[in-house]
């Protein structure tokens, strides 16, 4: 059944953030939202997620988004608690756990960790851990929820070239194993291109292209949405490539 969106729409003040963005996302699958900057990504995210008001429908499975039973991981997150790697991963199972953390619970944490490449980690406060550190272990307190329905706005900015490979090969292990859904915003489209399934491209406030990457990210569109000229070229292991030739005179 998937997520399903009709005609959601958002006004801030006069200015229309979201107008009339529909679409279906089935499960299964990684999903790049992408977008030039201030486009609508996390307004759509937030929205999903039932963090703002909106107008239009959003379904997940047939029924109304309910965030307890999702995972959400909004940008530039960040944990302010006194907490260990650890304990911050378990807080991801905080319902099911009351007061007492059995060792199923910490192996399983522990295991994520390990998933990332973090486990050395574990025993470190959170506020001891650099930017990048930090996102891996919000994502792998996301993960050890296992929710069928993950937003993810851009989980892998401060990450370095191989961090962001790994998360996505764990996300795409995720999606297999469990068929959620995940929908990640992303400015790296080479990344896009190569890790998501299905792209969404919002161009102020409204879906300018849902499908395959070569479908919706071809050069008109990254001219006329981007305002970049760019070269789609196809890598020797067979890979798309955008490279970016220069931004076109005349935009803002
Ligand atoms: N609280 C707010 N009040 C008024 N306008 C807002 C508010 N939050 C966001 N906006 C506007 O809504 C538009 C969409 O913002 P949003 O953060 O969703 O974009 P984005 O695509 O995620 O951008 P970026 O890639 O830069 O993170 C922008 O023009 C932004 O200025």
């Amino acid at each position: 059944m998937g997520l399903h969106l009709e005609n959601v729409s958002i006004a801030r003040g006069r200015s229309r953030i979201l107008e009339g963005v529909t679409g279906r996302l089935a499960e299964g699958q990684i999903v790049g939202l992408v977008g030039p900057n201030g486009t609508g990504k996390s307004t759509l995210i937030n929205a999903i997620a039932t963090l703002l008001p909106f107008s239009g429908i959003v379904r997940w499975r047939g029924e109304p988004v309910r965030l307890g039973e999702i995972g959400y991981m909004p940008q530039h997150s960040q944990v302010r608690a006194d907490l260990t790697v650890v304990e911050t991963v378990l807080l991801g199972r905080h319902e099911r756990l009351g007061w007492r953390v059995d060792n199923g619970d910490v192996d399983a944490a522990i295991f994520v960790l390990e998933e990332f490449g973090i486990a050395h980690l574990h025993a470190r406060q959170m506020n001891t851990l650099s930017g990048g550190q930090q996102q891996l272990v919000l994502l792998a307190q996301r993960l050890l929820r296992e929710p069928k329905l993950l937003l993810l706005d851009e989980a892998t900015s401060a990450l370095d070239i191989r961090h962001q490979m790994q998360v996505f090969d764990r996300l795409r292990a995720y999606v297999e194993r469990t068929g959620a859904l995940v929908i990640i915003a992303i400015h790296d489209l080479n990344l896009a291109a190569r890790h998501t399934n299905t792209i969404m491209l919002l161009d102020r406030g409204r879906a300018a292209g849902i499908g395959p990457f070569g479908s919706v990210l071809h050069e008109d569109m990254l001219r006329n949405v981007y305002g970049i000229d760019a070269e789609i070229l196809v890598s020797r292991s067979g890979h798309t490539v955008i490279l970016p030739l220069g931004a076109v005179e005349g935009r803002g």
